[in-house]
């Protein structure tokens, strides 16, 4: 039998068999924290924060499918002495996976594991777009989570009942409106912020992530992205927590591997960014103009004469940069 204290860390009852084996072999159960290759920060049924050391074995068994700790993931292990690190022996099961598909790689990387709910946290100002919604909801579609998507910044928007629907028509029926800098809206999360709920966040950079879970956290001007904990004495502890405990008892992931996730999900194409400078690119002198040192260039042409704005052209040229970079990567 599993203790409630393990429910409210988001255990939940097919691993109950698993745990019973574990115990009469004198292990563990408990929750990654943070994960690396050699180690994991591990919360346990009691609240307690353990290191624990990644074997060998594990590795040996990742080569043939087995599992590696990410954070989110139960794992059974053995306790350490006091003072002492412990041993990870095994990664139970998950009951969902965000996965990382990278371009050029065969294996989809896992970053975090057991959430229940993905928010796909966008902004209603410049940020808002539909296509992009559409491909977190893709990529939330297949891991086992649910998706919710939360519209924030919901002051600037004057037609709110306008993106609602849209969003709606996109097939998510969780759709919440929410103002994270005024504290509006907030209480319609409250069903997926329940006691031992896992939450993560997917959204692109400024559509209001931290803010929105500095108001979950309850504490202001608190920087979640690199929030680093103190221990008892006051000390600064050597492991990065990836996931958080939020007042109410919910879980909420935020790490490294979710930023990257939002990066292969941000505008991937110039013609869906710019479709303006494309379309004027047509009538360039050269088919494969890239329209900054080119001669008898429309697009420069058109910025010349003010009919195509100067930042918007710079902010072009930057993305074709930043998209041609990330080609030299792959
Ligand atoms: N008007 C308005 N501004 C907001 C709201 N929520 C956040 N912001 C502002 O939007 C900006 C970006 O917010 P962040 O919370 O840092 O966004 P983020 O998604 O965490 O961005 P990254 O850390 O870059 O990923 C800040 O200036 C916030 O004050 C909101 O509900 N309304
Ligand atoms: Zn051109």
């Amino acid at each position: 039998m599993s203790d409630r204290r393990l429910r409210e860390l988001g255990w939940y009852p097919e691993l109950e068999p698993m745990l019973a084996e574990g115990r009469k072999r004198g292990l563990q159960a408990a929750r990654v924290m943070a994960a690396s290759r050699t180690f994991s920060t591990l919360l346990a049924g009691d609240g307690r924060q353990l290191k624990s050391r990644i074997p060998g074995r594990l590795h040996h068994l990742a080569r043939r499918g087995g599992l590696l700790p990410v954070v989110g993931d139960w794992v059974l292990h053995r306790p350490g002495r006091p003072g002492r690190e412990g041993v990870v022996d095994a990664v139970l099961p998950r009951k969902s996976a965000i996965v990382r598909q990278a371009p050029g790689r065969a294996v989809p990387q896992v970053i975090c594991a057991n959430v229940d709910t993905v928010l796909i946290v966008t902004g209603l100002d410049q940020d808002y777009n539909p296509r992009r919604i559409e491909r977190y909801l893709a990529l939330v579609g297949g891991s086992g989570a649910e998706a919710v998507v939360v519209l924030n910044k919901m002051e600037l928007c004057r037609d709110l009942e306008r993106c609602l629907n849209e969003v709606r028509n996109l097939g998510c029926p969780a759709v919440l409106p929410v103002s994270a800098l005024r504290g509006e809206g907030l209480d319609a999360l409250a069903p997926w912020l329940r006691k031992g709920m896992t939450l993560a966040m997917l959204g692109s950079s400024g559509a209001g992530k931290s803010t929105l879970a500095n108001r979950l956290l309850g504490e202001e001007r608190q920087v979640v992205g690199r929030l680093s904990e103190r221990d008892g004495k006051g000390q600064h502890t050597t492991t990065q927590r990836e996931m958080l405990v939020l007042p109410g008892g919910a879980l909420l992931i935020d790490n490294p591997g979710m930023r990257e996730i939002q990066l292969l999900q941000e505008t991937t194409t110039l013609e869906e960014a710019f479709p303006d400078i494309v379309e004027l690119g047509r009538a360039c002198r050269f088919t494969d103009c890239r329209h900054h040192r080119e001669p008898d260039c429309q697009v420069k042409e058109a910025v010349a004469s003010g009919r195509l704005d100067e930042v918007r052209y710079q902010n072009f040229l930057k993305l074709q940069q930043e998209l041609e970079s990330r080609e030299k990567i792959r």
